[in-house]
């Protein structure tokens, strides 16, 4: 396994400049989530790195070896990259067996490797199956093991579980996870379910318009978000136009501290709180709300609400709780820190649009 540097990467069609100077590191034996809205330019990122693009600027280094750049562009077969793609990745007339040893050298199909990818991806003892004796999630199991088999020095997922239903996605999605860590493979997801990333990476990173913004742990990336645009991405985000009065922030939602001094010590800010910051009562002390809607989600529910001016929050309710019903005049506090980046336009309308399949429900507020 290899290190992957991407530098100042872009890659243009014509007139349309899908990649724009992007810059990635995704450590030795790490997975990396590209996640981004449709057409920011992952797949095209992707197939930069396995070197079916020719790039137009920059450079991708995956180890010592810098396979394109100013001085040359590595063919696709000697990058030691391999893709595993949505679906239809293995040859039909081939056993689980044949197909995972295909490509192999004489010696490493001899040995135990192919027993050994199958047992990381969960499939011991399916050896001799045809693919359509088995589920789609086995099937992408299997070309999860085939691509591990050679240990490439780096493996490209581009969006492998979107062809799952969401009930088998959640368990592959795992057992993938588990495989690639066991097997001290360097990886590269792509995928647009905001859910996928935070859950299964080391590392995300967002990427926009053909560039990325942000490169982080799901941790980091959920609770410093680089703007409100990726706070509304990577979750629900309650965003506010907040008066900045050094180490606080006068909100609609009351004075909140500030989780970092912004640079401006007295400025008007866009400011978030995620919606599980917000606790509602039914009366007593706090800001008074009318409750919109609430989205019942199993394990919490999203609560809509609009403050007495009509701006719109949203508050996460556990399900043991009391839930309210659309119509209830309430009362809300905040707890914790607000999160706010004091070169934004407090009150620009930017929220992306956002299609994860995840528990984490997409949508932001702006009040
Ligand atoms: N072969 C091509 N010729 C011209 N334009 C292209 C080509 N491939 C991609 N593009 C354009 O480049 C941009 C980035 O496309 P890309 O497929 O990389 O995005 P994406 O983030 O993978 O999207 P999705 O999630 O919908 O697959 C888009 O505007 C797309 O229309």
């Amino acid at each position: 396994m290899s290190q992957l540097e991407i530098r100042s990467l872009t890659k243009r069609y014509g007139a349309v400049t899908a990649v724009a100077g992007a810059d990635l590191t995704v450590p030795a034996g790490t997975l990396t989530a590209v996640l981004g809205p449709s057409g920011c330019g992952k797949t095209t990122l992707l197939r930069c790195v396995a070197g079916f693009e020719l790039i137009d600027a920059g450079t991708i280094r995956i180890g010592e070896r810098i396979v394109a750049g100013a001085d040359g562009h590595v063919a696709p077969h000697r990058r030691q990259v391999v893709i595993v793609p949505q679906e239809g990745a293995l040859f039909p007339h081939l056993s689980v067996m044949q197909n995972v040893a295909y490509g192999l050298d004489r010696a490493t199909r001899r040995g135990d490797r192919v027993r050994e990818v199958l047992t990381l991806v969960g499939l011991a003892g399916y050896e001799k199956r045809m693919p359509h004796q088995l589920s789609g999630g086995q099937q992408q199991r299997v070309a999860v093991a085939r691509a591990l088999a050679p240990r490439p020095s780096l493996i490209l997922l581009d969006e492998p579980f979107s062809a799952l239903d969401a009930a088998l996605r959640g368990a592959v999605r795992d057992d993938v996870r588990a495989a690639l860590h066991a097997d001290g493979a360097t990886a590269v997801l792509v995928t647009h379910d905001q859910a996928e990333a935070l859950s299964m990476a080391d590392q995300v990173a967002v990427m926009r318009s053909g560039s990325i913004v942000q490169a982080a742990t799901p941790v980091e990336l959920y609770r410093n978000p680089a703007d409100s645009w990726t706070a509304t991405f990577v979750g629900d985000a309650v965003l506010l136009t907040g008066t900045v009065r050094g180490t606080e922030v006068e909100t609609p939602l009351g004075v909140l501290p500030l989780a970092h001094q912004l640079p401006v010590p007295r400025s008007t800010a866009r400011v978030m709180v995620r919606p599980e910051q917000i606790s509602i009562r039914p009366d007593g002390d706090g800001i008074p709300a009318t409750v919109a809607r609430v989205d019942f989600h199993g394990h919490d529910a999203l609560v809509s609400l609009r403050l007495a001016d009509g701006h719109p929050v949203a508050a996460r309710v556990l399900a043991g709780a009391t839930l309210p019903v659309a119509g209830d005049e309430v009362r809300l506090r905040v707890r914790g820190a607000a999160l706010g980046w004091a070169g934004e336009d407090p009150t620009g309308p930017d929220r992306p649009e956002k299609t994860g399949t995840g528990t984490s429900r997409v949508r932001s507020t702006t009040a």
